[in-house]
């Protein structure tokens, strides 16, 4: 293991406890039961990939966990009481969606400015972090100069300004060719060893789900479902060769076999 495994090895409470957590959409007299139990521990420092079929509700998981939806049954506890979902939490969407009349630099302090940081402070970061996502020397582009890989990266990087104890990514990478995907799977993992932020990525890609998570969640189609949640154990730090390796052809496996498609 090496030291980005780390902390959640050494993790003693969850940051976040999901126990039996449902989720019902209603519309006028319809309901719609779009999460009906989810049971989870998710780990300090954590890299967790959520995988599951279209529909079955990881987007409304990813809401719940943000604050953005309610529940309507179970329990979540996040950062023990302790935790303000608008100041603690960073986002990452299937589009960058930056702001096109910002530079780059302006749309990593995009969250800096709303939570009205210390804007001296929070330029300093900003640059660390573009530093860290490959951008150092881009802060005065505009998004359109840039590539959809990096605009991604400048979307992660405006994620961890506020520095957050939790960074949702909703498909990050569904948007991008195959192979620039890849890199971004190698940066993503750079970027989280980096920050030893709790990181929780929602993918359609099982293969994604095995290389990038160290612990992976399967949830079942109508309505969702926590099929199984388990570590993965793979060679460290991973590269892509690892991909044709035996242990990871059996996490790949083990998922098929969860979502029933062997
Ligand atoms: N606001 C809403 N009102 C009613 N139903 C909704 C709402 N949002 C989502 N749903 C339904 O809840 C179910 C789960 O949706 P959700 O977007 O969470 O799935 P998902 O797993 O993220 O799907 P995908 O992988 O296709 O993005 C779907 O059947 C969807 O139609």
């Amino acid at each position: 293991m090496n030291a980005a495994r780390e902390p959640q090895a050494a993790a003693g409470e969850p940051l976040i406890r999901m126990r039996n957590l449902r989720k019902v959409y209603r519309k006028r007299d319809e309901e719609f039961l779009a999460v009906s139990d989810v049971t989870m521990d998710i780990f300090p420092g954590d890299m967790v990939s959520l995988v599951g079929p279209s529909g079955c509700g990881k987007t409304t998981l990813l809401k719940i966990l943000s604050g953005l939806q309610s529940h309507d049954g179970g329990t979540l506890e996040v950062g023990g009481g302790n935790f303000n979902p608008g100041r603690d939490v960073g986002m990452v969407f299937q589009q960058p969606l930056l702001l096109k009349w910002r530079t780059i630099l302006e749309n990593v302090l995009l969250p800096a400015d709303i939570l009205h940081l210390d804007r001296r402070q929070a330029t300093q970061r900003a640059h660390e972090l573009l530093e860290m996502v490959g951008l150092a020397g881009f802060d005065n582009k505009y998004p359109y100069e840039l590539s959809g890989g990096m605009q991604q990266r400048a979307a992660i990087a405006r994620a961890l300004i506020h520095s957050p104890k939790l960074v949702l990514m909703d498909e990050p990478f569904g948007a991008l060719d195959a192979l620039t995907r890849e890199k971004m799977n190698l940066e993503m993992l750079r970027i989280w060893a980096e920050s030893r932020t709790t990181f929780v990525v929602v993918t359609h890609s099982i293969h994604e789900a095995v290389f990038l998570g160290s612990r992976c969640a399967v949830l079942t189609a109508g309505p969702a479902r926590m099929a199984d949640c388990f570590p993965i154990e793979l060679e460290e730090p991973r590269k892509l060769h690892v991909k044709t390796s035996p242990e990871f052809g059996e996490y790949v496996r083990r998922i098929y076999e969860l979502l029933g498609v062997e």
